[in-house]
């Protein structure tokens, strides 16, 4: 009884959510444990065979801190972006590109639904801009993401399933590593999707960081903003990128805990969501 109770719980989440585009920010815990990493690509494709239409953003940040680890280069983080010289980026385009892409899009295809792996430059899906660190620091070749081309994602989207790696280039081609979570928001806003999920490897945004029980379950895109001019860590370019995200009219992002099996799952299709939403300022 309990199963058919959860699938008619589902249904109307299913119906609501039928044919909307949910952008899913791929990273943290859920990325680097590989039965995470399967049930991960098994529940991407029961939301596409339900009428979802999901398109997978994916970070990599501690493979790539791992190899740079490798080679003896120095890793430094800004506002939890990422110090990107010349051979940072190589790297990060190699990691994030070449490995980390190409074995999520394998692992979805394994599971009944064929996946495209793309990058900024593919298709020419977005082009960025450099961007200073909070601080207005100089972090090297970090980019921003200036213009989306929806016509590429949209395309794809309607035979596969778009899953995209964080690296693209400026006007003048070059190459820069741009934030997994800032790209998320930029293509949820360009897209005009419906939600942005963000997993990670915390229980949502903590009112205290030390805290894991002190999750805030729900917040205005207002009181987000304020929080942000005193925030530093992997926690802020996350809630900026929702508030980007809802001021570019998503309806809803969320952030929830990727350690969870099946996570994603639960938030979109259960009454009891996880993690934290943010919705735009009351
Ligand atoms: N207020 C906060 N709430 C939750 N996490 C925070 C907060 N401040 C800093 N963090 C840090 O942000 C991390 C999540 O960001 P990050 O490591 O970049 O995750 P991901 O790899 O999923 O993008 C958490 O593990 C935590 O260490
Ligand atoms: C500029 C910048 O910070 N780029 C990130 C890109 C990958 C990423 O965002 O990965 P996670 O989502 O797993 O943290 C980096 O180099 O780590």
């Amino acid at each position: 009884m309990r199963d058919v109770g959860t699938l008619l719980e589902a249904l109307p989440y299913i119906r609501e959510f039928h044919g909307k585009t949910v952008v899913i920010k791929y990273g943290g815990a859920a990325m680097n444990d590989p039965a995470l990493r399967e049930e991960f690509a098994r529940d991407v494709v029961l939301l596409k065979y339900v009428g979802l239409n999901p398109i997978i953003v994916h970070g990599g940040g501690p493979d790539i801190t791992a190899y740079m680890n490798r080679l003896n280069m120095p890793v430094e983080f800004i506002g939890g972006l990422r110090v990107s010289d010349e051979d940072t980026v190589e790297i990060a385009k190699m990691v994030l590109v070449g490995k980390v892409n190409k074995d999520i899009v394998g692992r979805i295809n394994r599971h009944g639904q064929p996946a495209v792996g793309l990058s900024g430059d593919d298709g020419q899906l977005f082009r960025v801009s450099t961007m200073l660190g909070p601080g207005g620091e100089d972090i090297g070749f970090v980019g921003k993401i200036d213009r989306v081309d929806v016509g590429v994602l949209t395309h794809i989207a309607e035979d596969y399933i778009p899953v995209v790696a964080s690296v693209g280039a400026d006007r003048t081609g070059r190459s820069h590593n741009v934030n997994a979570d800032e790209a998320a928001g930029a293509i949820a806003r360009a897209l005009g999707a419906y939600k942005v999920i963000f997993l990670t490897d915390v229980a949502g945004w903590l009112r205290d960081p030390a805290d894991p029980d002190s999750v805030i379950s729900e917040a205005g895109a207002d009181e987000v903003e304020t929080a942000l001019e005193h925030m530093q860590g992997g926690m802020r370019p996350k809630l900026q990128a929702c508030v980007e995200a809802i001021h570019g009219g998503v309806t809803y992002a969320h952030i929830i805990d990727g350690r969870l099996p099946h996570s994603l799952l639960l938030e979109l299709f259960t009454d009891a969501g996880i993690g934290t939403k943010v919705r735009p300022a009351t």
